[in-house]
């Protein structure tokens, strides 16, 4: 992604928020929630040749309500230019930077079964910022194995691999019971942010993040909201 210099225009669209909630620590979290759907949708937009955008199409892009992105936005100090809207250009890059996106995400992925490597074959993250750049795997038969450009390495090689290839951030895609291991030896060799797949709640130190990512309980919450439908369908 370029680097804009600043902002076209000047004149704000909101009123500036408090100061002390600003920046990376300030933002809430359901802000920062929201800051990779505002992306995805600028993306789309610049995508389609769009320089600026009002905030109403934004919101739309991204469905949230135009007063909630502004809120958010303007927690990066990004008001907009009153009767222009926001350059489109320039938002995406202060979100990115905003969410550590304008730097290179190195990323290892453990576990190269039917997830990891379907993970490792998916081309979309390099756009976003993240790049995988080594793949392990406990069965030693697969030590060795080409995917792509990589081989998949051993366990015992993580600490070398975190360590030469500065990676920080550990994907987990083992089986539930050797998450909680490889989750320590990530730890062990430095890793502070892991993605956890398995059905394994981790347990870590406190500067080490963990996001578990469940498909399981998005469609749990899917087939509630299928049911309240069918129910409110069923009472008229
Ligand atoms: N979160 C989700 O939504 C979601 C969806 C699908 C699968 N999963 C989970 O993802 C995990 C992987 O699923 P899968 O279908 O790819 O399984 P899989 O059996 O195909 O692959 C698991 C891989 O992990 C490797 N492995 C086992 N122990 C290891 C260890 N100690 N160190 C390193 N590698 C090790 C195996 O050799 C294998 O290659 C499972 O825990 C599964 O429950 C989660």
């Amino acid at each position: 992604m370029r680097t804009p210099t600043g902002p076209a225009g000047s004149g704000d669209i909101s009123a500036p928020v408090a100061a002390d909630a600003r920046g990376a620590r300030g933002i809430p979290d359901a802000t920062v929630a929201r800051l990779p759907v505002y992306l995805r949708a600028l993306t789309a937009l610049a995508d389609r040749g769009i320089e600026t955008s009002s905030s109403q199409e934004l919101a739309s892009a991204a469905g949230v309500n135009s007063a909630k992105l502004r809120k958010d936005l303007s927690y990066l100090g990004s008001y907009g230019t009153r009767g222009v809207g926001y350059d489109v250009e320039y938002l995406r890059y202060q979100i990115a930077r905003e969410i550590g996106l304008t730097q290179d995400w190195r990323v290892v992925i453990i576990g190269i079964g039917n997830l990891g490597t379907a993970l490792s074959k998916y081309g979309g993250f390099t756009s976003r910022g993240f790049r995988i750049v080594a793949l392990v795997d406990g069965d030693p038969s697969r030590v060795g194995e080409r995917h792509g450009e990589l081989t998949i390495g051993a366990v015992d090689d993580l600490p070398d691999l975190i360590r030469e290839l500065r990676i920080s951030i550990g994907v987990i895609s083992t089986p539930g019971g050797a998450a909680q291991e490889v989750a320590d030896r990530l730890v062990k060799a430095g890793v502070t942010s892991i993605l956890n797949f398995a059905p394994t709640v981790l347990s870590v130190p406190d500067d080490v993040e963990v996001r578990k990512v469940d498909l399981s309980t998005e469609l749990q919450i899917l087939a509630y909201h299928e049911q309240r439908k069918t129910q409110a369908v069923t009472q008229l």
